[in-house]
């Protein structure tokens, strides 16, 4: 172990002390496994914690990133230089779908964040509370004053790597074997609704089936406000069963390796074969569990792709679309079914960034056309299902309206009125 100590760290913190009028910062470390130490100071809650240490080079967006639910169990670097100025919109702020309005989900879903100068001082027309009173409030782990160039680099050149945010004057060496390893575990378990519940749109006209697999509120508003009811589901519904009586089926994004959804893997595989004209749509850990459904295979990336600003060849057109992204895996292209035909790729690394069913209204991205944060580039991406959705709904005898689905599929109703 070593430990690498900013020379910029002391003048940062002064700034940040002056900033804030009543409190002190505790000292903190950041520690790589197997790598190095960087010391800082805590503005988070008053835990240690370990996980998966990733960055993100997004601008701006702090709040939707840190409620994105694909973040679960992440300790989230932040590469620009000082994040916080713009403070922290209301959670309980809806919008008319009874959608959050600023938020990706109710609460912070990464577990720590790491920052080269954290604003103590903000200010937005939205904001209610900073950025470190948001942390301790959420019981998150959060640390300034760290070197982020020195830690990207680490990781870009180590690849993935787990990390621990320790809060107090000293590093203790004998924590080393406590890092918690999230692609361990199926995180999608944790984040997905543990009840199918429902969303009318006003004045639907189709009705979407969701598989929640840790669902981001952009992509539920781009579907309802699109005319669509959604009804959502836990990642293990059997949605085989039920999908028929859908204008479409769309899978979200998660967080996690895609190889422990191994039942929605196995649902979705039923689904496709028994429902040949069924529209469906996946994002990001959607897009991964459709490719495993239908036989390809998912690797692990270097170090991920999390940016606002990540440059995607759109295969069909030869358009270039500057694209939202958030995930560490990716699907193997040379795996792909021969049914499907590679529909996007990364032009920075060249890894997949979604496929097309040759035949069917079937297609997925890595990216996230939601956006939130991130360009609104591909959100043609949501009409071009709208499509097949409205082709399919004429010729689907067996659709079901929203208010008839059954009751005890909706035992969490959250109706819009
Ligand atoms: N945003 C996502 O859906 C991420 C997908 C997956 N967990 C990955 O990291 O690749």
């Amino acid at each position: 172990m070593f430990a690498l100590f900013s020379k910029g760290v002391k003048k940062r913190i002064s700034n940040a002390v002056r900033y804030s009028s009543t409190k002190t910062f505790d000292r903190a470390t950041m520690t790589i496994r197997d790598g190095p130490v960087f010391s800082g100071f805590s503005f988070g809650a008053d835990k240690n914690v370990s996980g998966e240490a990733v960055f993100t080079t997004s601008l701006v967006g702090y709040p939707e990133s840190m409620t994105d639910p694909s973040y679960k169990g992440q300790i989230l670097c932040f590469t620009q230089p000082l994040i916080g100025n713009y403070g922290v919109p209301s959670s309980s702020v809806k919008d008319k779908y009874n959608l959050l309005k600023f938020f990706e989900s109710p609460h912070i879903q990464c577990i720590g964040i790491v920052v080269s100068d954290v604003a103590m001082q903000y200010s937005h027309w939205t904001a209610v509370e900073s950025l470190s009173q948001w942390c301790k409030r959420e019981g998150v782990a959060a640390i300034t004053g760290v070197d982020t160039r020195a830690l990207v680099t680490y990781l870009r050149e180590q690849g993935s790597s787990l990390g621990r945010i320790s809060i107090g004057e000293t590093y203790d060496a004998d924590e080393d074997a406590a890092f918690d390893d999230p692609s361990a575990i199926n995180l999608v378990h944790k984040v997905s609704t543990k009840a199918p519940f429902h969303i009318e749109a006003p004045n639907a006209k189709y009705h979407i089936l969701v598989i929640d697999c840790g669902v981001k509120e952009n992509i539920m508003r781009n579907l309802v406000s699109r005319g669509a009811s959604i009804t959502v589901v836990p990642y293990n519904y059997p949605v085989q069963k039920i999908a028929p009586k859908f204008d479409g089926l769309f899978i979200t994004n998660g967080p996690g390796d895609p190889t422990h959804c191994s039942v929605t893997i196995h649902n979705l595989r039923q689904t496709m074969d028994e429902n040949k004209d069924l529209p469906i749509m996946g994002i990001c850990l959607g897009h991964q569990l459709l490719a495993l459904s239908s036989g390809a295979k998912t690797i692990k990336l270097k170090y991920g792709n999390r940016a606002h600003n990540i440059p995607t060849l759109d295969l069909t057109t030869g358009q270039c679309h500057i694209t939202s992204q958030n995930h560490g895996y990716a699907v193997d292209a040379s795996t792909l079914s021969s049914d499907f035909k590679q529909y996007f790729i990364n032009l920075n690394d060249l890894s997949n960034e979604g496929m097309i069913h040759k035949t069917r209204p079937i297609f997925s991205t890595q990216f996230h056309p939601e956006a939130k944060g991130g360009p609104h580039d591909t959100t043609f991406l949501f009409d071009n299902f709208f499509d097949s959705v409205a082709n399919h709904r004429s010729t689907n005898n067996h659709h079901i309206s929203a208010g008839d689905l059954l009751a005890d599929l909706l035992p969490n109703e959250r109706v819009l009125q």
